[in-house]
Order: structure tokens, then sequence, then C-alpha cells
């Protein structure tokens, strides 16, 4: 059967979402949250050891099969069995991610899936050159990031190959019906444009064609009720492609793994994002979990979602190989790695990794404690910052406190018993309409006003940091205020003083005196009517853009004394600037807030950033690095950092293996003993190295055995020589 053809809205907005939607509910914001438990495992892929070890030039036909150093290798096909396991049993290639769940069952309709391509994805197909591939409007141009790619340009053709060539030969004649040839969608018109008038889609059809699992018409229309995107032909379409994909596969709470995929996307929906990330939320599994390929979902979708959807999956393989090497726990290597999540992905990329782990997060219980742990571990340790990098400040709460909860069960429930007495959402919602109100008495208009009570594990951290008890935070609960000119920041003050007393000594003036990075903004603590104390901070439209996207952003507050190159700095703020344009109602997730939201985001709107303005960082493509690399060396990992520029052989002369023997045999030897470079044998040394770059090292032999297996060898050599010189003589 194949594919029906689908019809795009030809005026489906991008990005619509009219709404202001306040998310960020006392269930998040608290840390209480109340969610359903269900999980998944991801499929598992084998590694094999291989080995050898280069000796003397003659010798090494021997060598090989005497020593043994692991090279990856991949099964060549996995059969359903082999889907069982933990994330574990996932193999350090493959296992796409989140990987809650690293087995994904299959019921018994799960005819689909015959076997499976193990091959490694994309993170492990080398970089190519910095050319942007964020929003369609985007290329390698000035106004690009410091290190985007486009993903076509990864060499990731093998792969895609390889999968089809799998594909042929299990799914398309499977009884399943299953038919993921690419030609079955139309080519996208105009090099990656969608035709409109070439699909022609049904949702009654495609939901037809899944309607032996009952739920998929449920979640389809559960997610219309709580996000209108949903509605969109385009949406509709991924969400067909995704049950399509997941057919018959569970995750270990027994739900279908088709929940996950719609979750994912229902909280990308809720941050605004348009129907291409939203799409591609959907879909964000289908690479590493079917038969589905690059080419197919970009024919069906365009080469924007299929670069979305790739861009997820070599997150995924890195985080795996992170939490694997429990790599984030080295601060110096958990900032590379946040870095580098950014510099190689699109923005866009992270977003739905985040959404990705975020569902994962909630739905952590089906899970063995053990692993429970060590998700939480590496969520607190990248995920999460990820997310204050990108200002998403309700998913960094939300990831936090449940890191909070897995990792640190006692402190939290203590903390959260405590809380439930002093949260209070409606005493914020009742001091914003008694400002807002007294502001316009007073004849003071405003951009925004809002409020916000300090998450569980914000609360956490800033007793342990300051050596605080509880009653001694004063900003559990905060007002901010942006108003129009530095003149009514005092005028607002003064009306806030009137309303409520001021607890003395907490008053700050960061506008005479701003903090050394140029933050500016009034602070003052007051005492309500029930004597709760309330942090009022005022501040003008342009401090508040300094204070979340300039020298002063909030997230390099939060992250502390970390030294941040310019490089990093203006690549998070690229990246913000994206997320910021790309998701409507990104900073409207607060409990409340009044005003006019869209006033206090970057001023340029997306993409194009004037040069003279003062939340631009980005103002060239091809930056002078630095790179992170990630080597792995006798099955560790690390995350190096090295100039722009810098070759594979720079890291070997790092690392010390570039000794005599190198240049002796270059890397005309056996490809097994050459370094590999997203899992291909490198040829040439002075190949450059790009951001994300997995480079695998043989392990070297320590000198004391190298003498030894020299010796042996040049024994065997002399046997061989003296039985053939024998031979020749008899
Ligand atoms: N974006 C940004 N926000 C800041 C910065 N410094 C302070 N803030 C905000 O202002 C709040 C209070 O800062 P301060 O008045 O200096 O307070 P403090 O001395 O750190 O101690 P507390 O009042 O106990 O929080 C913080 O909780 C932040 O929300 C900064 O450099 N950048
Ligand atoms: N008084 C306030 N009113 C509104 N929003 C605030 C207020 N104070 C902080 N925020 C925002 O709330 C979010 C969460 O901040 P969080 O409470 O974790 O830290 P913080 O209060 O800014 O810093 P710290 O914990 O060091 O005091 C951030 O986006 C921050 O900008």
């Amino acid at each position: 059967m194949s594919v029906p053809a689908i019809v795009f809205c030809a005026s489906a907005p991008s990005g619509v979402c009219s709404s202001p939607h306040y998310s960020c509910q006392i269930g998040s914001s608290h840390g209480l949250p109340d969610y359903e438990l269900n999980s998944r495992l991801p499929a598992s892929s084998t590694v094999a050891a291989a080995s050898s070890v280069s000796g003397q030039k003659p010798m090494l036909g021997g060598l090989s099969c005497l020593f043994s150093l692991p090279s990856i290798r991949y099964a060549p096909s996995a059969a359903t069995s082999s889907f069982t396991g933990g994330d574990d049993l996932g193999s350090l290639w493959h296992d796409r991610s989140d990987e809650l769940g690293s087995s994904l069952s299959y019921s018994p309709y799960s005819s689909s899936i015959k076997g499976r391509d193990l091959s490694p994805v994309s993170v492990f197909q080398g970089p190519g050159s910095c050319s942007g591939s964020i929003g369609m409007a985007v290329s390698c141009s000035s106004r690009s990031p410091p290190c985007l790619r486009s993903s076509r340009e990864w060499n990731g053709g093998d792969l895609r190959v390889g999968r089809e060539r799998l594909f042929n030969g299990f799914v398309r004649n499977a009884s399943s019906c299953l038919d993921y040839d690419s030609t079955s969608f139309p080519m996208a018109g105009g090099g990656g444009g969608i035709d409109v008038e070439e699909f022609a889609f049904s949702v009654e059809e495609g939901l037809g064609e899944l309607g032996y699992e009952p739920y998929a018409r449920e979640f389809l229309s559960g997610a219309q009720s709580r996000h209108k995107i949903f509605n969109e032909e385009f949406v509709k379409k991924a969400f067909y492609e995704a049950g399509k994909a997941h057919r018959g596969q569970m995750r270990l709470s027994g739900d279908p793994y088709l929940q996950h995929c719609v979750e994912t996307a229902v909280l990308l929906a809720n941050i605004g994002a348009n129907a291409t990330v939203v799409a591609a939320g959907l879909l964000h599994d289908t690479f590493d979990d079917s038969f589905v390929t690059y080419d197919y979902i970009s024919r069906g979708f365009g080469a924007d979602v299929a670069d979305l959807v790739e861009g997820v999956s070599k997150l995924s393989h890195l985080s795996k190989l992170a939490r694997e090497n429990n790599t984030a726990s080295r601060t110096i290597e958990a900032d590379r790695l946040h870095t580098m999540f950014l510099a190689m992905a699109d923005a866009r990329a992270v977003l739905i990794k985040l959404a990705d782990r975020l569902h994962n997060m909630m739905t952590l219980e089906a899970l063995p404690m053990v692993k429970q742990q060590r998700f939480a571990k590496e969520t607190l340790e990248i995920f999460a910052p990820l997310a204050n990098r990108l200002g998403i400040s309700s998913w960094k709460e939300k990831l936090e406190n449940l890191c909070f909860k897995h990792l640190y069960p006692d402190q939290y429930k203590e903390l959260s018993s405590k809380l439930l007495r002093s949260f209070d959402e409606a005493m914020i919602a009742s001091a914003i309409e008694k400002l807002d109100r007294a502001l316009k008495d007073g004849g003071v208009s405003y951009h925004v006003l809002s409020g916000r009570h300090k998450s569980l594990y914000s609360i956490y951290t800033k007793m342990l940091k300051k050596k605080l008890t509880m009653d001694e935070i004063h900003d559990i609960h905060g007002l901010r205020l942006i108003v129009k000119n530095e003149e009514d920041c005092y005028t607002a003050l003064d009306i806030v003083h009137q309303l409520w007393p001021e607890v003395p000594g907490r008053f700050k003036d960061y506008i005479t005196h701003p903090k050394f990075n140029g933050y500016q903004s009034l602070h003052s603590v007051v005492l309500n009517e029930d004597m709760l104390p309330l942090e009022v901070q005022i501040r003008t439209r342009d401090m508040h853009l300094q204070a979340e996207y300039g020298f002063a952003a909030h997230w390099r507050y939060k992250e502390g004394d970390s030294q941040h190159s310019s490089f990093v700095l203006q690549m998070v703020e690229w990246a913000r600037w994206v997320v910021s344009w790309q998701c409507e109602t990104m900073n409207i997730d607060r409990p409340s807030s009044f005003g006019d939201a869209d006033s206090i985001r970057p001023p340029c709107p997306f993409p194009d950033h004037s040069d003279d303005c003062p939340c631009s960082y980005t103002k060239q493509c091809d930056h002078k690095g630095p790179i992170f690399v990630i080597m792995l060396e006798n099955d560790k990992m690390s995350v190096q950092e090295f100039p722009a520029n810098s070759t594979v052989k720079d890291l070997m002369v790092r690392v010390g293996r570039a000794t005599e023997r190198w240049p002796a045999y270059g890397f005309a030897v056996k490809e097994d003993l050459r370094p590999r470079l997203n899992h291909e044998p490198v040829s040439d040394s002075t190949q450059k190295l790009r951001m994300g770059d997995v480079v695998e090292l043989s392990p070297a032999l320590p000198d004391k055995s190298l003498t030894e297996y020299r010796e042996e060898i040049q024994r065997m050599y002399d046997r061989d020589f003296t039985v053939s010189q024998g031979n020749w003589r008899s």
C-alpha cells in the first residue's frame, strides 16, 4: 500500500499559537508534579570489540590476530528479539536517546518491524562546512550562527543507503503493508519546498491505516483538544507518519510509543513552536526506531523537518555517550557539552530534544531506580543547563524539579511539604492586579507586569549556596515590572512602597549603581497583606533586554563563575534569539502576566538581525573556534577542545599518539588500525576536525607490552623464516 498523498494547507501559518498559554501551573513550578508513569526502552545494537595493534610493518598480519583493540562493529541486522533490555543494551552507537526505555517491546501486531538497521546514525557522519540551516530563510550568511551546518553536508549517504537497503530487504515485502519507499512521497517541489498541489492527505485515511491501533484516534483528538496546531494538515500528517513508524512499539509502562511522540509535540506546541517544529517533534524518533529514512521525511515534509529529526538523532547519540561515560560530571566537559550541543545542531533541534527529555523525565518511574538516577543526573548536568541557556525557564524548572525528586528524594519531600504551605499562586495574581490598578491610577504605563514563584530546586540550591533557611529566602514570590523609561522606574517604586511596606535593608538600586556586568534594575522586598515577602524588580525595556539577552543575561548569572568565550556567548545568544522568535508563547508561560510580552522580545524580528542591534552577538558564520570534539579512547569518552582548523593529527599529537610510528605507516594500514572519525577510518591525517565530531582511537599499548609483543612477533617471524628457509633448502 502506498502512502496517501497529502495536502498541505497553503495558508497553514507557521508558528501560530494565538492564545497566550500559561502553562507553568502549580504542579510544575512547585516541583510537585503529578505525572503519569510510563517509559520506553530503546533499541539495542551491539558493540563488538575488534582488535589488533601495530608493531613493525611486516608483522601486521600476525599482529592483528594476536591483540585486541576496541573497534566498534554493528550487528548486521537485529530481529525483534534484540530490542528488549535496558538502555544499556542499546549499542553505544545506536541508542538514540532518551532511551528511557531502551527496550522497545513490540505488541503482537508489530509485524512491521522485521529487522532494523543498526548502523550508527548521523552523529557519526562527518559534518560538513558551516552552512546555516536554521529556518527556511537562513543560509550561511553573515547572520548565520557560528557553527550551524546543514545535515545534508554530513556524509550520511552510507547510512541512508544502508537503511534503504535494509528496508528494501525487510519491510517492503513484509506483511505489514508499510511502504517506506521514498518514491511513495512525491518529491517536495522546488528544492525542498512542498508542492501543495501534489499532496492530498486525508487524516481519516491515515487513521484508517492505523485503524487497528485503537489509541491513535484518541491521541490525536487529545492533542487537538490541548492545542489547535494539531488540527493543521501538516501536523496531522506528521502524526499519522509517526503512528505508522512506531506501530506496535510500546514503552516499558505498556503505553504505546506514539504517546511519547505526541506528548513531546504537545510540549513544543505549548511553548508556541510552529508547525515545522511540532511535526519534527512528532517524528523525532522515527530515524532511530523505524525504517523511516531522511529522504522519506524530506520528501514528505521538507528538508527542514528532516534536518530537525536528524539533528535530534545526533544529540541523542551524543547524550547517550555522555551518560554512559558520566562525562558531564566533570564541570569542564559538561560546559563543553552544553556548547557543543548548541553549536552542532539547529537550536530548534535542541528544543525538540529538550521536550523529548522532559516527557521522559515526567515518566521516569517505569525505569529501574538505577536508571532513573542516571537519567536524572545527566538531565541535571546537561539538559537543564541547556534549557537555561535557551531561556526556556519553565522547562528548566520542570527538569530540575524532576531531577531533584529522583536524586535527592528525602530533601525533595521535606522541602516540597513545606512549600505546599507557602507557595501561593493566588497571592501573586492578586498582587499583580493590585499593582496594575495602582500604576494606572498613578499614570505609569508599562510594557509587562509579571510574577513568578521560585521553583523548588531553585530554592533548594539558593539555600545551599547561601546557607539560608527557607524563611530567609525573600524571593520565593516575585513580581517584575518593565516600564517605558528610567524615570518611571522610580515612580513605580514609590507606588510599590505605598502599596506594601518595605523590608528594611532589601532595597537595591542597580540603575544608579549597575552591577559589574552592566545589570540594571531596581529591587525591593516588600511584605504583602499576609506579611509574606514579595520581591519586586523594576526595569526599563532596554535594561530587561540586557538582563535577558545581553552581557548580564540571566543564564550567565545562573551559571555563576563560568568564563565564556565570545564564541559561546555568540552561539547562545543566537540560539536564544532563534528560539524566542520561533516560540511565540515561550515568554508568556508565567503563572500570570499583564501587558505585551512581544515588546520585550529581542528587537529585531527573526531572521533579520540588524548589524547595530545591541543584542546581536552573531556577526559571522565562520567563527574561529574553539571546536569541541568527542574522543573515545579505551572505551572512555572525553570532550576535547581544539582551536579552529585543527586536524586529526593535532588530536593524535595531543594524546601522544603521533609517534614516529605514525608517519611510518601514515594511514595506509589496515582500516582497523586507523583512528576513526565519525565512524569512518581516517585516511588523511590532515583532515579537519569539526564541532561535534567523534574520534575513536585504538588503545595505545603500554610500553612494556609493546616490547613483549615485538619480541613475540620477532620470534614468530624468525620461526617462519627458518621454516621457509628450511623448506626451501629441502
Ligand atoms: N539577568 C540577571 N539578573 C540578575 C543579575 N543579578 C541579579 N539578578 C536578579 O536579581 C535578583 C536578586 O539579586 P540581588 O538583589 O543582587 O540579590 P542577591 O544579593 O543575589 O541576594 P538575594 O536578594 O537574596 O537574592 C536575582 O534573583 C536575579 O533574578 C544579573 O547579573 N543578571
Ligand atoms: N522578582 C521576579 N519577578 C519575576 N520574575 C523573576 C523574579 N526574579 C527572578 N525572576 C525570573 O524567574 C526565573 C527563575 O529564576 P530563579 O528564581 O531560579 O532565580 P533568580 O531569582 O533569578 O536568582 P537567585 O536564585 O540567584 O536569586 C528567571 O527567569 C528569572 O528571571
